[in-house]
């Protein structure tokens, strides 16, 4: 049995789909979790109704789940949070977060995005917000990521993720915090490599959708999510992440996940935008984040300057934000340069 770590109380910010999800799996392992939200009347239907309605349905919050939108009440007496808000939001999150964290407290992001303006994966963001509250030597940071749909995870389907550290012995630590029976942990030291590519399979899974919606096969999808892997691991390792990551649950595992899963938000949009939607159409009608629209935007700036070939991404790129026909950008990537594998 590996059910280990009973705590005494875990904070999870963030109360969308996601966020419910990891408190679900937390209340079995932890005394109190608190839920937070930024809208408080999301909150309060929350603790009236015992559900997440809008991100969750169908799930009901046990007992020991304290849904708040008081942030300092979240964080206060709590060794462990989990942040697990939209990537452009969690700057200004983490900002009001930072004074409020307990001596020692470890924050895990489960977030999977790039932040458009500084380019900045969640836990370099973190990194820069400690230093300037000159809290980096006592608050320390780690990332869950994974193949991990949260109506899954919240059902106990069996499922498996990864937590990473750049000190390996807080990322077994974490290990045993958020395992359960059904929820499995590998622990890592490659923060770099799971969140760049928890990140970057968002812009595949739109790539893939597209391809779906378009008509196209399962050819289609499997040379995507291939070629997907190899321009994600490119970019990657350029950046100092570990190539092993890229073949693990984060890499490979989760981009299977997202290209093929109908439950996936990503591939939602690229179905959409491939049967001929508009992008802005499309995002008006949606109630959960898709995060590889402005994470394309992300690392379509980042890699520009650097000499690293991502051809997919720049057809999702186009497709986004210079509105190119879904056809034309398929057809100009099968007619580039024939190259060896
Ligand atoms: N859902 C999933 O299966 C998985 C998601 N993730 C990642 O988790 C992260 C969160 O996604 P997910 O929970 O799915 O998204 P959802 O869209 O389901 O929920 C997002 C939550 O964040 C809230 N929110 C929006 N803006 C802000 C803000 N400015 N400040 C604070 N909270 C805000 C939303 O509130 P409201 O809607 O009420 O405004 C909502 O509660 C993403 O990075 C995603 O990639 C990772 C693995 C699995
Ligand atoms: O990251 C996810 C599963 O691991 C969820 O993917 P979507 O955001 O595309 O729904």
């Amino acid at each position: 049995m590996t059910v280990k770590n009973r705590i005494e109380r875990v904070a999870v910010i963030g109360a969308g789909s996601w966020g419910t999800a990891i408190a679900t799996v937390l209340s079995r392992k932890a005394g109190t979790v608190m839920l937070w939200g930024h809208r408080e009347e999301h909150v309060h239907q929350l603790v009236v109704d015992r559900e997440n309605r809008k991100h969750l349905p169908g799930i009901v919050l046990s007992d020991n789940i304290i849904p708040t939108s008081d942030i300092r009440d979240a964080v206060m007496n709590t060794e462990i949070i989990c942040a697990v808000v939209p990537s452009h939001s969690f700057r200004s999150v983490f900002e009001k977060m930072t004074p409020l964290l307990e001596h020692r407290a470890i924050v895990v992001s489960a977030i999977k995005g790039v932040e458009n303006s500084t380019l900045m994966t969640m836990t370099q963001i973190m990194d820069q917000i400690l230093k300037q509250e000159q809290r980096q030597n006592d608050i320390q940071t780690a990332v869950l990521s994974g193949p991990s749909f949260a109506k899954e995870v919240a059902q106990g389907i069996p499922t498996a993720v990864t937590i990473g550290c750049k000190d390996l012995k807080i990322a077994q630590y974490l290990q045993t915090v958020f395992v359960t029976e059904t929820f499995r942990v590998y622990a890592s030291t490659d923060v770099m490599g799971l969140e760049i590519s928890a990140a970057l399979k968002n812009i595949i899974a739109i790539a893939a959708g597209i391809c779906d919606g378009l008509g196209y096969g399962m050819n289609t999808r499997a040379a995507l999510i291939t070629r997907g892997l190899t321009e994600i691991t490119r970019l990657g390792v350029h950046l100092g992440a570990e190539r092993e990551t890229f073949f693990g649950l984060s890499g490979l595992g989760d981009l299977v996940l997202t290209c093929t899963g109908d439950l996936s938000r990503n591939r939602f949009v690229g179905m959409e935008l491939g049967r001929g939607r508009k992008l802005v159409d499309i995002l008006n009608e949606m109630k959960m984040v898709a995060e590889g629209v402005k994470t394309t935007k992300s690392i379509y700036d980042l890699t520009r300057p650097l000499d690293i070939e991502m051809p997919i991404l720049e057809q999702v790129y186009a497709i986004l934000y210079e509105d190119k026909e879904c056809s034309l950008a398929v057809k100009d990537l099968l007619a580039r340069e024939l190259k060896v594998e």
